[in-house]
């Protein structure tokens, strides 16, 4: 690190520190400063979820009084230099395995300290950490694309923000009698049915991502972050299966005539079988006084792009990288996630920072794989953000080879490792963080 003087420190959300850490972040993302509201709401997440919060502050410019106490700390608490934060959470691997995750959020460096290796130190020490404790894999979302590949992250999931068009949404085929049924409910009642929802989503979704305490104020309509007030638009649509039980949610929220279309956005939209989830979106298209539909967590495959009379009723308006996962435990990460195909292929990772490094063998006997180190001839050889790209399948072996991102691999290993890697429906998660 070259601010080698800048000693990263852990802090304390409740106190002053805490505060100046938040206020940090939320103006590196270009928010206003929290009020006491947000603090609020913010240290309690923080207290919930376990975050760890690291703050980097400057070294004194100026003489401290002398009746300042001697612990370091500043007395008026200057903003710090640099913010990180990072905690455990889990995700589905596929297969209904669910592997502890490593969270890294809320990265800011002031724009006096860029570029002298502040992000670089703190990341480093942070994935050094979660990988002596156990911890396989590595998750966060990025602001820019070109950050985190040197960290060994790669885009492992993609979301689409979709526009549906509600005057030309028909289903090909009528659904068959409900024997369960659909109730709007009170958003602020609705928050266990939504987590029952999302833990039986969370259980068979490859790439879905547990969720942090913040969801449920935004769900539940109890506050706007982006408003920092009660969303009074807020609704919540559940369906229950004919035990009355939740298997299904969508909760959205009024926007107003935007474009010219009276539009309603889907802020969560989840279920335990497509035809639940085609029942949801059936209803929320044919509301009255509504035009269009609008959601920005999209799996890449969606049941009604193939369900509609008119697919060009959605209407794609962006597609692109949500996850990014970064591999710490290779034989760990590789024998939780299930494979298509028996095979063997021996495989060369390279990573600056070394946690995935190594040349291994993965020979995969009825859909498990047995991970080894090896000191045989690599049949590829790949960098550790290629690695977090394959790892839940969302981009197919033969395509990365092409990209050049499997070294010289000659076209039978590529093949092979194809045949064993891909499979299944894209990854999807539903998650920001
Ligand atoms: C997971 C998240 O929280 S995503 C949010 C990230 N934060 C933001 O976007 C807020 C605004 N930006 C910032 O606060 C800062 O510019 C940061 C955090 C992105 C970078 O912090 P810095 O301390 O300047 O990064 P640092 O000097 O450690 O650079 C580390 C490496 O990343 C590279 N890098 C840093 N920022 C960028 C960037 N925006 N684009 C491309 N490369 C970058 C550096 O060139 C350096 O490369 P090298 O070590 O391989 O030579």
């Amino acid at each position: 690190m070259t601010e080698h003087r800048l000693t990263p420190r852990t802090v304390d959300p409740d106190g002053e520190e805490g505060r100046a850490w938040a206020t940090a972040v939320v103006q590196s993302f270009h928010d206003g400063a929290p009020d006491d509201d947000w603090l609020a709401r913010w240290r309690a997440q923080v207290r919930h979820d376990g975050l760890r919060l690291s703050g980097v502050w400057p070294e004194r410019t100026w003489t401290p009084p002398a009746d300042a106490p001697a612990s370091g700390a500043p007395v008026a608490v200057s903003p710090p230099v640099a913010t990180y934060a990072s905690w455990t959470q889990s995700i589905d691997v596929g297969g209904g395995r669910v592997l502890p995750l490593h969270m890294v959020t809320d990265v800011t460096v002031a724009p006096t300290h860029r570029r002298r290796g502040l992000l670089r130190s703190l990341m480093t020490a942070d994935l050094a950490d979660a990988a002596a404790r156990g911890l396989p894999l590595a998750a966060l979302t990025a602001s820019e694309g070109s950050i985190y590949g040197r960290f060994g992250f790669g885009p492992a999931t993609r979301l689409r923000r979709v526009e549906v068009d509600t005057t030309r949404v028909a289903l090909r085929r009528t659904l068959p009698a409900d024997t369960g049924r659909l109730e709007l409910v009170a958003p602020r009642e609705a928050w266990p049915a939504i987590s029952a929802v999302f833990a039986d989503h969370l259980a068979r979704t490859r790439g879905a991502v547990d969720r942090h305490q913040g969801y449920e104020p935004i769900l539940t309509g109890a506050y706007l972050p982006w408003d920092r007030s009660p969303d009074r638009h807020a609704q919540v649509l559940l369906h229950l299966d004919a035990d009355k039980r939740p298997d299904g949610h969508a909760a959205f929220r009024w926007t107003g005539v935007e474009e010219g279309r009276r539009t309603v956005e889907v802020t969560d939209l989840l279920a335990a079988t497509p035809e639940v989830e085609l029942r949801l979106w059936s209803l929320l298209a044919s509301m009255d006084l509504v035009e269009r539909l609008r959601c920005d967590t999209v799996p890449v495959d969606w049941v009604l792009d193939h369900a509609l009379v008119e697919p060009r009723a959605v209407r794609t308006t962006r597609l692109g990288d949500h996850l990014w996962l970064r591999v710490l435990d290779v034989p760990v990460a590789l024998a939780a996630r299930p494979w298509s195909v028996d095979g063997s292929v021996v495989l060369r990772v390279v990573d600056p920072l070394g946690h995935a490094d190594g040349t291994w063998r993965v020979t995969v006997r009825d859909g498990v794989a047995d991970v080894t180190a090896s000191a045989d001839d690599p049949d590829a050889v790949l960098d550790a953000d290629t690695l977090g790209s394959l790892y839940l399948g969302d981009v197919d072996v033969a395509v990365l080879a092409a990209a050049g991102r499997l070294g010289d691999a000659r076209p039978e290993a590529v093949r092979t490792l194809g045949r064993m890697a891909d499979g299944g429906p894209a990854p999807y998660c539903a998650t920001s963080f």
